[in-house]
């Protein structure tokens, strides 16, 4: 489905690409400012009748009428289809109002989709891709940090069940990543604050250098400094493309991207989605999962302070809802790494290496007890 950007074209002089080496499913990721606003962001998508941009009721207004535009130039008919903003929106219905305006406009198995928003707006657009005559291509344009850094690349769509956080998805890769710095310009301050969240992550689990390059900029990113947002997003899709790269379909390595994610999943799902942002739960799960990991010896004692000041100062929540530990236990029995029954953590095993194991509930009811209120 892919269609690799020639070199040739014009994309504005401070772009990065990153690959996603996945042979015929391998894509580009652009990185920079003036990516929506440059024709050569466009150039060389597979090619179809028509195309659909799905968004929201917030982005829309912002970058809607320039995307169609770019679009337009490519695509006979551009539609779009707007769905209500928020977690608590990646459901069924938003799922079907995709799908409807598909069948409405009587698209064909050649039509591309546009998912032009966060996290939420990417994993059900890639999710109707998936399904829709069994697959269409689709495109990733992240207005947010959590999905410029993370939720875009990888090919992970899904949506929520009331059950459990991403029960129903495909596994289902986008033709190309847009990722326009410009647009974190308008993101509001709690959602670049989980954006940072899943930067953050990318440090313990794989490169401790760039975990003590975020603490030493972490102000520059709070301030929107574009040099370093550029940087951080650059690296953190390098990380995720060399595990995406080497396993897929989380078959073992790539379970790493889901550090905090264990006791981030539960707070979000026990308060009702879109209480917290992804991002913020994700925050308190790895102070969470931190814990985890020096309680279990893995880690020295002063890696829990390092990481709690650290998600603290990103704005971030750092103690979690006192749901009861029964209570998280039964939300994180859910989870997609659990394995008959058994709770499984992605676990920090020396600054720079992750690894997923089980942990007594015992010693989980003391970490839930230091980390909730
Ligand atoms: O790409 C991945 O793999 C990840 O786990 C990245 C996560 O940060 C992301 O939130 C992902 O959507 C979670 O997937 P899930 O399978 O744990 O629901």
């Amino acid at each position: 489905m892919s269609v690799a950007v020639p070199l040739s074209l014009s994309l504005p002089p401070s772009t990065e690409t990153v690959a996603i080496a996945l042979d015929e499913r391998g894509y580009d990721i652009l990185i920079g400012p003036g990516l929506l606003d440059a024709p050569a962001s466009w150039q060389g998508l597979p090619k179809a009748a028509a195309a659909l941009i799905v968004t929201n009721e917030t982005v829309a207004p912002l970058y809607l009428d320039r995307v169609r535009a770019q679009l337009a130039a490519h695509y006979g008919r551009v539609d779009k289809v707007l769905l209500p903003d928020g977690e608590q929106h990646k459901d069924w219905n938003s799922l079907n109002a995709i799908v409807d305006r598909l069948l409405a406009t009587a698209s064909d198995r050649k039509t591309v989709l546009v998912a032009l928003g966060g996290g939420v707006i990417g994993d059900m657009t890639g999710f109707a891709a998936a399904i829709y005559m069994r697959g269409v291509p689709f495109v990733q344009v992240p207005t947010t940090l959590l999905a410029q850094v993370d939720s875009s690349v990888g090919g992970k769509t899904a949506i929520n069940h009331p059950l459990g956080k991403n029960m129903l998805g495909a596994f289902y890769q986008p033709a190309r990543v847009i990722a326009d710095l410009d647009t974190l310009d308008t993101l509001p301050p709690r959602e670049l604050a989980a954006g940072l969240a899943e930067i953050i992550k990318y440090g313990p689990i794989a490169d401790a250098d760039f975990l003590a390059w975020i603490e030493a900029n972490l102000d520059a990113l709070l301030a929107r400094d574009k040099a370093a947002l550029a940087h951080a997003v650059k690296r953190s899709c390098e990380i995720k493309a060399w595990v995406v790269g080497q396993d897929e379909r989380e078959q073992g390595l790539r379970a790493i991207l889901n550090f905090g994610h264990t006791f981030g999943h539960a707070i979000e799902t026990g308060l009702g989605y879109g209480e917290w942002l992804h991002g913020e739960a994700v925050g308190c799960g790895m102070v969470m999962a931190s814990d985890l990991s020096v309680r279990l010896g893995l880690m020295p004692a002063d890696f829990l302070p390092r990481m709690r000041r650290l998600i603290e100062r990103a704005g971030l929540p750092v103690v979690g809802p006192r749901l009861g530990v029964e209570r998280y236990l039964e939300l994180m029995r859910v989870d997609k790494k659990s394995e008959g029954g058994e709770i499984r953590f992605v676990l920090i095993e020396g600054l720079g290496k992750a690894g997923m194991r089980g942990a007594p509930d015992a010693l989980v009811a003391q970490v839930l007890d230091a980390h909730t209120a």
